[in-house]
C-alpha cells in the first residue's frame, strides 16, 4: 500500500495539496484564475474535476497539467464512488475489465489540452505501470494492485518534478554564470509562468532564476506580461514579489526595446513540447522573444525537464497548437467590441533560435553542425533517469 503523504514542497506557493490517508487520496488545486487577488484551493474529486481544472486553466503549466491529471486519477480510483471496486469484490469483473475502466479515464484526461506533451508522457508511463501491475491469480482483489501502483506513481511524480526542477535550476545557473561573471549577477528575461505555479514546486525557467537568486547572482529578471491569460503579470510577478527577486514587468510589446536599451544576459523560457530537432512549443510570444534575442545577440535558453521532451515528434511543424476561446482574449483586452480574433495559446520556436536546452541532466547545446540533438541527449542520459 502506498505510504501516506502530504505533497508540500516546502515553499509558500503551493500549486496543489495532495494527501493519501487510510487508502483515500484527496486533492485540492490552487485556482490560478483568481491569482494574485485571491488564494483559493478547490477540490478535485474525480477525473472530471481534474479535466475541468486543466481545460479551464484554473491549473496550468506543462508539468502541473500532467501531475494534476495523474493525481486526479488517483483520487478518482480511491474514492467511495469507485463502483468497480464493489464489482471486483463480488468477483463480477476481471482484470481486463478493470484495465479498460482505468484506461478510459486516462484517455479522457488526455482530451483536456493538446499541446503540452507532459500529460501524454505521464499516461504512457502509467500504461507501463499498469501492464506491469497485473495482480497474481491468487490475489483477493484485481483492483487494489492497480490502484496502489497508480497512487505510488502519482506520489513519485510530485517528488520527481521538484527534484528535476532544482536540478534544472542548478545546471542553468552554472552554465549561465560560467560566461556571465559580473559580480552583481545576471540579467534575465522570461515569458509566461514557469515557476511553482506551473509545476509541483520551484519551477523550470523560473527555477533557474530562483537558483541564481539563492546564490545572490540574479541582478534582475524582466517578465513579460504574456497576454491574454497574463501568466507573467499575474503569476510570475506574484512569484517574483513573493521571493523578493529584483523583477521588472514588461508589456509583451516592450521586449525588443528592453533588450535594445537595457540589455540582458539571457532569456530563459519554459516549454510545453520539445521536439526531436529542438523545435520548442511554448507560450504564444516565445517565438517573437527568440527572434528578438537572436537579433540582439542575447542567449536564448529553453528550460525543460525530460517529461517535456517529445523525441517521437520530428519537428515543430507537427505540434498541435491549442486555440483558446476568443472571449479569453477579448475579455482580458477590455475590448469594447466583439470581433473575430485569433487566440493560439502557443507558438513554436525553431531550434535555430535556441542557444541550449536546460534539463535536469545537464544543458544540451548546439552540435558543431548547428543542430540540437535532443534524441542523442536523451539516449545518452536515459540510463541515469530515476524513473
Ligand atoms: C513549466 S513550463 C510551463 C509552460 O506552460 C505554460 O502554458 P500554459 O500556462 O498555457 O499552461 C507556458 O507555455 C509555460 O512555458
Amino acid at each position: 500500500m502506498a505510504a501516506a503523504t502530504d505533497s508540500s514542497t516546502g515553499d509558500n506557493l503551493r500549486s496543489l495539496i495532495f494527501k493519501f490517508e487510510d487508502g483515500k487520496a484527496s486533492l485540492s488545486v490552487l485556482d490560478q484564475l483568481l491569482l494574485p487577488h485571491e488564494t483559493k484551493y478547490v477540490p478535485v474529486n474525480d477525473v472530471n474535476d481534474a479535466w475541468d481544472a486543466v481545460r479551464s486553466m484554473r491549473v496550468r503549466g506543462a508539468p502541473l497539467i500532467a501531475i494534476v491529471a495523474v493525481l486526479g486519477l488517483a483520487v478518482d480510483l480511491t474514492s467511495n464512488q469507485a463502483t468497480i471496486r464493489e464489482l471486483d469484490e463480488a468477483a463480477a469483473v476481471g482484470v481486463d475489465d478493470i484495465k479498460t475502466y482505468i484506461y478510459d479515464k486516462m484517455t479522457y484526461l488526455t482530451t483536456s489540452r493538446p499541446t503540452a506533451v507532459n500529460l501524454f508522457n505521464a499516461m504512457e508511463e502509467l500504461k507501463q505501470i499498469i501492464v506491469n501491475s497485473v495482480p497474481s491469480s491468487s490475489s483477493s482483489s484485481h483492483y487494489a494492485p492497480f490502484v496502489d501502483a497508480i497512487v505510488t506513481h502519482a506520489q513519485f511524480m510530485l517528488e520527481r518534478d521538484v527534484s528535476d526542477n532544482k536540478a534544472i535550476g542548478a545546471h542553468g545557473a552554472d552554465d549561465i554564470l560560467s560566461r556571465h561573471t559580473d559580480p552583481d549577477g545576471v540579467r534575465l528575461v522570461t515569458i509566461c509562468n514557469t515557476g511553482s505555479l506551473a509545476t509541483a514546486g520551484w519551477g523550470t525557467a523560473l527555477g533557474v532564476a530562483r537558483e541564481l537568486h539563492r546564490r545572490h547572482k540574479l541582478r534582475s529578471i524582466a517578465a513579460l506580461e504574456t497576454r491574454p491569460y497574463n501568466q507573467g503579470s499575474r503569476l510570475t510577478a506574484y512569484e517574483i514579489q513573493t521571493e523578493k527577486m529584483n523583477g521588472t514587468l514588461l508589456c509583451d510589446s516592450m521586449a525588443a526595446f528592453y533588450l535594445q536599451s537595457k540589455g540582458a544576459d539571457a532569456c530563459v523560457v519554459g516549454a510545453d513540447r520539445v521536439c526531436a530537432n529542438g523545435d520548442t512549443a511554448n507560450k504564444i510570444g516565445t517565438l517573437a522573444l527568440a527572434i528578438i534575442a537572436k537579433e540582439m545577440g542575447v542567449e536564448f535558453f529553453v528550460a525543460s525537464p525530460f517529461t517535456t521532451l517529445d523525441i517521437g515528434l520530428a519537428s515543430g511543424d507537427k505540434v498541435e497548437i491549442e486555440e483558446r476561446p476568443p472571449g479569453e482574449m477579448l475579455e482580458s483586452s477590455g475590448a469594447p467590441l466583439e470581433m473575430p480574433c485569433w487566440n493560439p495559446s502557443f507558438d513554436v520556436t525553431p531550434a535555430k533560435y535556441i542557444t541550449g536546452i536546460i534539463t535536469e541532466k545537464g544543458v544540451l547545446k548546439k552540435s558543431a553542425d548547428g543542430t540540437l540533438d535532443v534524441v542523442g541527449f536523451v539516449k545518452k542520459h536515459s540510463h541515469d533517469r530515476h524513473d
